[in-house]
């Protein structure tokens, strides 16, 4: 079943329109990955989705409603959860309070995500349970973000470049744990420049360019289109 329909997506900066026409699906329990290099709209797309930045024009459907300009603290009670690239976490609060302040009511069917729930999903983090959030490391921060999303109880999670500034060893982890979410049941947007890490998580893929998709297919076309590669993901 489809969850997520956007379709003539455009979105300006001032004057500057960084989305030509951006169309994508997702479905219930898909991992598609938007992919491309620096600059190309990846945030915008998933900023545009969450209601950050209000588009131009367009049409998101979220289960069949048109979402389009919705406030992101609607859109996040109607169950989608971003996780931004830039991390925001509350530096000052402790990772508990981090994660306390984050709680969304559960939707009907759901098994609630608390405290303890994310600490068992991230068992690295519970040394850390008193700690200021300030204080992490990146790989740590990246857990909690993800963590303080999931006390929203989403049912589709946005992922902005999770392995960004985050070491190889602790990218590997964070794959993991984002094909356990996705096991699990929830829907996944992620947005990387990291092919290998797309690859090896997604059902289907985007490539953007210059604001535009320029390729939709699945992991595998993706993987065998060296043309594509070699025009849109490499420098
Ligand atoms: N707040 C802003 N004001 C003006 N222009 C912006 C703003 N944010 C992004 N842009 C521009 O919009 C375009 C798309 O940026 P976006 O961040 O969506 O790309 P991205 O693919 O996510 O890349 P990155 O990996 O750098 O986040 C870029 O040209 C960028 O400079």
């Amino acid at each position: 079943m489809e969850l997520l329909r956007v379709e003539g997506l455009n979105v300006c900066y001032g004057l500057s329109k960084v989305l030509h026409d951006v169309a994508l699906t997702v479905g219930r329990g898909e991992l598609v990955s938007l992919v491309g290099r620096n600059g190309v709209g990846k945030s915008t797309t998933m900023r545009g989705i969450m209601g950050l930045t209000p588009p131009r024009a367009g049409s998101i459907l979220w289960k069949g409603e048109q979402i389009l300009r919705r406030s992101p603290h609607r859109n996040a009670r109607a169950g989608i959860g971003y996780v931004p690239e830039d991390r925001r976490i509350f530096s000052s609060l402790t990772v508990w309070e981090n994660l306390d302040v984050a709680r969304l009511p559960p939707r009907p069917g759901q098994i609630p995500w608390d405290e303890d729930r994310v600490f068992e999903f991230f068992p690295d983090l519970l040394p850390f349970k008193q700690r200021e959030g300030g204080l992490l490391s990146g790989g740590q921060q990246q857990m909690l973000t993800i963590g303080r999303t999931l006390m929203g109880n989403p049912e589709l999670l946005l992922l902005d470049e999770p392995s960004e500034g985050v070491a190889p060893i602790i990218v590997a982890g964070i794959e993991k744990k984002i094909r356990e979410l996705k096991e699990a049941g929830l829907s996944i947007i992620l947005a990387e420049q990291n092919l290998d890490f797309v690859l090896a998580l997604s059902d289907r893929c985007y490539v953007l360019e210059k604001g535009s998709i320029v390729f939709a297919g699945t992991a595998q076309e993706l993987r065998a289109n060296r043309e594509v590669q070699d025009r849109y993901l490499y420098i």
